[in-house]
């Protein structure tokens, strides 16, 4: 794995957007599909928000997509084995660049059909201790729903494959979700400074 981290971490390094195929196996993925699946099936994914929750700004118009937090305490093999990844991607990222991170959160996102989430900065007041978002992509089939990143003039789309991972820093890059024509499944993610 430490290859892909790697990978991960020059090609951010490179171009403020690092970007890696296969941080997730396919089997890994398609387990995490699964997983998404159910918990939609059970009505456990509930409608995101964008920031300030005290406005209770469940706002449709910004983002339309469904999370649920992972948690270890929920003692599911597949999302253990995703946690046991970050734990050594989190190791190697601050023995090689001393990134300082003390903590992380991830939650499944589902975009359903005709789903989008507008332009927007990820580390907001609330949240001034998220360094880095980090997102894994796991749709084996892909209509729409491209990342788009802003920087300068320049934007970049991103494919949202199953297996890839999209990793950048909260507070610099701004970026927004392009309607997906399938529902598209990910876990979404913040690695944590302390404060
Ligand atoms: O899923 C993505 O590609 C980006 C999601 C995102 O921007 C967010 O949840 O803040
Ligand atoms: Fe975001």
């Amino acid at each position: 794995m430490e290859i892909i981290f790697d990978k991960l971490i020059d090609s951010y390094l490179a171009t403020n957007v690092g970007i890696v195929k296969d941080f997730l196996s396919q089997e890994l993925s398609a387990h995490l599909v699964d997983n998404i699946t159910a918990l939609y099936a059970g009505e456990q994914l509930v409608t995101a928000g964008t920031g300030n929750e005290l406005l209770i700004n469940h706002n449709k118009l910004i983002r339309s997509d469904k999370i649920y937090w992972l948690d270890r305490i929920h003692n599911n093999i597949y999302e253990n084995v995703f946690f046991d990844l970050m734990d050594s991607f989190v190791s190697h990222l601050n023995r090689s660049c001393y990134a300082g991170i003390t903590g992380y959160e991830f939650h499944y996102t589902l975009y359903e059909k005709g789903s989008f989430y507008k332009r927007h900065l990820d580390n907001f007041k609330q949240n001034g201790n998220r360094a880095f978002s980090m997102i894994m992509y796991l749709n084996s089939e892909v209509d729409g729903g491209a990342l788009r990143i802003y920087q300068g003039n320049d934007t970049q789309d991103i494919s949202p494959n199953a297996g890839k991972s999209v990793f950048f820093k909260s507070n610099e890059l701004e970026h927004e979700v392009l309607i997906t024509h399938l529902p598209r499944m990910s876990i979404t993610g913040w690695l944590k400074v302390a404060g």
